[in-house]
């Protein structure tokens, strides 16, 4: 099998990349970014590559290489020349903190997103539903992965927690300490060629995670850091390594914000799995659920047959999201009354001749 395929090629990319073929270029999968420098792999390997100034100036930051990106590049010197970027099959991609409708995309191309929560503090279904909605919203499949459990006294508890809000993923109980235990899930749930993302807060456990998953793979880390050290030592921001069993892993460490990027315009609505399944029976097609007559989801709350927190929680989500979308609308508000400003300031200008 060629070293491509083991990285996840397949006909999405190789349809793509049949145009770039007259033109001498090769593929490679992005496998780290650090600053401007990239690391790759191609069929012969992993070299270091940049981005060529046009791909630099043609394309929006969301657009460009991100790790687990399929790239187009021009090999030269010891140092290959990042041309095009393959068209995504996926993203997954966050609200940049503090700002309404920007958006970061921090991992392309994933077969599922390994959504962690921490069982000591970090526990909170808010939150989870918050990642699954953003993961989902991508077209990704979540995995939930609870660690830390070794820190808990019934980590089950916390799990049937997670369960009974209804998503159809698994559920996973772990500690990243516990090296044989993750070796059981993982190669339960992390297929050779497919690769995965770790998503989750700061300090949930996902460096830890990575380390006791990946450190059998030294000799592909070696290499990657002798490649890195060339120049100097760095440490990489973000990562995709390839696991014992011929799976993916990337790391995306440092996230302390993961805001929704759901867009005011695109009217996209919360998904819940026992929302979703009672609202069918709702008198009205567009019911919000929160005071309509004949409401199925508020008669199954009072009925005892939905959960009250589940059902507080759905709430909360969906004013997050009206909150998002209203800050966004806010944007636009704001952006007009600054036209209107200028409008103003200039007239006033004409006016005084200054
Ligand atoms: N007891 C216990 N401690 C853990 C477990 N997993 C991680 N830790 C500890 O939790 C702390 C934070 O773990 P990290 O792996 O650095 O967390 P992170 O999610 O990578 O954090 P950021 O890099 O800030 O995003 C470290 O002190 C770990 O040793 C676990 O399963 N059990
Ligand atoms: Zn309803």
């Amino acid at each position: 099998m060629s070293l491509l395929s083991q990285y996840g090629w397949n006909s999405h990319f190789e349809q793509y990349y049949t145009s770039f073929l007259h033109q001498g270029l090769e593929a490679a999968r992005v496998t780290a970014i650090n600053g401007y420098n990239h690391t790759i792999i191609s069929n012969k390997g992993l070299s270091a590559a940049i981005l060529a100034g046009t791909l630099m100036n043609s394309k929006e930051t969301w657009e460009l290489p991100k790790v687990g990106d399929w790239v187009v590049c021009k090999p030269y010197d010891d140092q290959s020349i990042i041309i095009d970027v393959l068209p995504r099959q996926n993203a997954i991609s966050r609200k940049l903190p503090g700002r309404s409708s920007q958006q970061q995309v921090i991992a392309a191309n994933l077969d599922a997103a390994l959504i962690i929560q921490g069982l000591d503090r970090d526990f909170n279904l808010q939150r989870l539903q918050r990642y699954l909605q953003q993961v989902y919203q991508c077209g990704i499949q979540p995995v939930i992965i609870l660690n830390k459990q070794d820190l808990v006294d019934d980590p089950e508890a916390y799990r049937r927690q997670v369960l009974e809000l209804g998503y159809k993923c698994p559920v996973l109980l772990t500690s990243a300490l516990d090296r044989a235990q993750l070796e059981s899930w993982t190669s339960q749930y992390l297929q050779a060629g497919k690769t995965f993302a770790l998503l989750g807060s700061s300090g949930v456990g996902k460096s830890t995670l990575f380390n006791a998953l990946s450190g059998i793979v030294i000799q592909k880390e070696g290499n990657l850091s002798t490649f890195n050290n060339k120049g100097k030592h760095t440490t990489t921001a973000r990562q995709l390594v390839m696991l014992p069993n011929g799976s993916m892993l990337i790391d995306s460490p440092g996230m302390r914000e993961f805001g929704l990027t759901i867009d005011a315009d695109e009217g996209v609505s919360f998904y819940h799995p026992q929302i979703e399944e009672r609202s069918a029976n709702c008198r009205f097609r567009d019911c919000t659920h929160q005071q309509e007559p004949g409401c199925a989801v508020i008669a199954a709350v009072e009925a005892g047959t939905l959960p009250v927190n589940v059902y507080r929680n759905y709430l909360k989500l969906v004013r997050e999201q009206y909150h998002y979308q209203a800050s966004s609308m806010e944007k636009k508000r704001m952006d007009q009354q600054f036209g209107k400003l200028s409008k103003q300031i200039n007239a006033l200008r004409k006016k005084r001749k200054y």
